[in-house]
């Protein structure tokens, strides 16, 4: 069975992590996560990222470095490729206009959030990355 692919975005500003709580009209509702979405039609994985993050937050990104993929089986049994990539913030004004809510947290701060289990693997890659770069992280 091919996978569906999701794009999502690492959003990093002042050492915090963008973080978004999915909401009540959203598959695992609750739970914490990277924004995006579904590639859909003949998009590349960063169009389709750069249309997501401008629907759900009105923020410009330019996606630069993808990360590992992570893998689940959606609430109705379907395969998912989800596709990490950190993303520049490039202009716009930040807005929840999907999720219930969404803020930068420090790593520490994003460490305690209920996060969705397929960002989990995402999450660990990236605390491992940054604290090499930032100790104190
Ligand atoms: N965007 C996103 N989806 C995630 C993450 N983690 C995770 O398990 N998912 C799952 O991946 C799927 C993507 O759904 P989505 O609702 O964000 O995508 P979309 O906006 O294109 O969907 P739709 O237009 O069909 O509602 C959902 O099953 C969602 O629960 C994540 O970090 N970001």
């Amino acid at each position: 069975m091919e996978a569906i692919q999701v794009v999502c975005a690492i959003i990093i500003s002042e050492g915090k992590l963008l973080c978004a709580k999915r909401s009540e009209s959203m598959s695992l509702p609750g739970y914490w996560e990277f924004p995006g979405g579904k590639i859909e039609g003949k998009e590349t994985e960063q169009e389709a990222l750069i249309r997501e993050i401008k629907e759900e937050l009105g923020v410009n990104v330019i996606p630069t470095q993808k990360l590992t993929s992570s893998h689940l089986k959606s609430e109705k049994g379907k395969l998912i490729e989800l596709i990490p990539y950190v993303c520049l913030w490039e202009s716009g004004k930040l807005v929840a206009l999907e999720h219930e809510e969404v803020a930068f947290y420090s790593f520490d701060q994003a460490k305690k959030l209920n996060w969705a289990p397929a960002d989990i693997p995402i999450f660990d890659e990236l605390l491992t990355f940054f604290s090499k770069l930032t100790p104190r992280l």
